[in-house]
């Protein structure tokens, strides 16, 4: 799948800006960003439901703008949400959804107890989608996205409302997907659940800041991230706030993650200066994470757009 100057406007609004994406087939690519940074808005244009304003994208051979017809058999897409019905059992929704891919008979039987297997629902085939946990249901949303065997995926936001264990699970169960071939596309604004896929884009008001294997985008970040521990954090952190050449500082239980501008030779030697007044200060550097890669890329941490 690529795009090539991928750009939708909503009014005078520019949802989605000249975005140029390559995705390789059977990996997991992520589209990271906080709310409003056009995550969705891109999604839907590679779906074939949106019209870009300019640019084009080819996704599995079908050229966007255009009939996107075609790809309708070969795509799967899991909207924000739980889409199913929840007044229906786990075998009435995915008779449903076998029903509008036209799967008949016998092989309609055996796909759906294939599904009810891998994505454990055996035992709530009659329960009504209502009535199930959160897990559950996110199960069945996944069951029913694949049940055409699609080789495109696309799923956004699919943990934002789910615990860490089945978050956990959920995963696994791509990473099954992607050994059988699938190709996986994920929005999140999630850092533990961009980590995880073999490439990401981040996205930040409709543009591409960065893009990378998410462990080569923290390696540029080496030697950056200055762990600042002692007393009285509160007032360091202050004063670090407004030093020149520090781009974010966040406490996190008893030590301070200071990330210092790429300009700034000796990241460490800066924190150190900068904090000298303040007795007993230790200055380390530490592992970058995702976070600190987004706010090198943005200048503004995800959780303060998204609050
Ligand atoms: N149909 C629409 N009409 C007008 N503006 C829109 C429409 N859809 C999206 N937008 C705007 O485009 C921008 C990008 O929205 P989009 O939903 O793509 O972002 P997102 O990253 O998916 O965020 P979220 O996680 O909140 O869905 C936002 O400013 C949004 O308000």
């Amino acid at each position: 799948m690529e795009t090539h100057g991928l750009t939708r406007m909503f009014g005078t609004k520019t949802a989605v800006d000249k975005v140029d994406l390559k995705i390789t087939k059977g990996t997991v690519y992520g589209l990271l960003g906080p709310n409003g940074s056009g995550k969705t808005t891109a999604m839907r244009m590679l779906l074939g439901l949106l019209k870009p304003t300019a640019g084009e994208a080819l996704v599995l051979g079908t050229r966007l703008p255009g009939n996107a017809e075609p790809l309708k058999r070969h795509i799967g897409y899991m909207t924000q949400g739980f889409t199913h019905y929840r007044d229906l059992t786990v075998l009435e929704n995915l008779g449903f959804i076998a029903d509008i891919h036209d799967f008949g008979g016998r092989r309609k039987r055996a796909r759906i107890k294939e599904l009810l297997d891998t994505y454990d629902l055996a035992a709530q085939a009659d329960k009504f989608a209502g009535e199930m946990s959160g897990g559950q249901r996110q199960r069945l949303a996944l069951a029913a996205t694949v049940l055409h065997r699609p080789e495109l995926l696309f799923l956004d936001e699919p943990t934002a409302a789910v615990d860490p264990e089945t978050r956990r699970s959920f995963w696994e169960q791509l990473f099954d997907l992607v050994e059988g071939g699938t190709t996986i596309i994920v929005s999140t604004h999630l850092m533990d659940e961009a980590e995880r896929c073999h490439q990401i884009a981040i996205l930040d008001q409709g543009r591409k800041r960065a893009e990378g294997a998410p462990r080569d985008l923290m390696a540029r970040v080496q030697g950056r991230v200055i762990e600042v521990s002692g007393p009285d954090l509160r007032s360091v952190r202050r004063h670090l706030s407004t030093t020149t050449g520090i781009l974010s500082v966040a406490q996190v239980g008893s030590r301070l993650r200071v990330l210092v501008a790429p300009e700034t030779d000796d990241p460490q030697a800066t924190v150190a200066a900068a904090v000298a007044e303040f007795a007993e200060i230790q200055t380390q550097p530490t592992r970058p994470n995702l976070e600190d890669v987004f706010v090198l890329a943005t200048g503004e941490r995800v959780a303060e757009r998204t609050a």
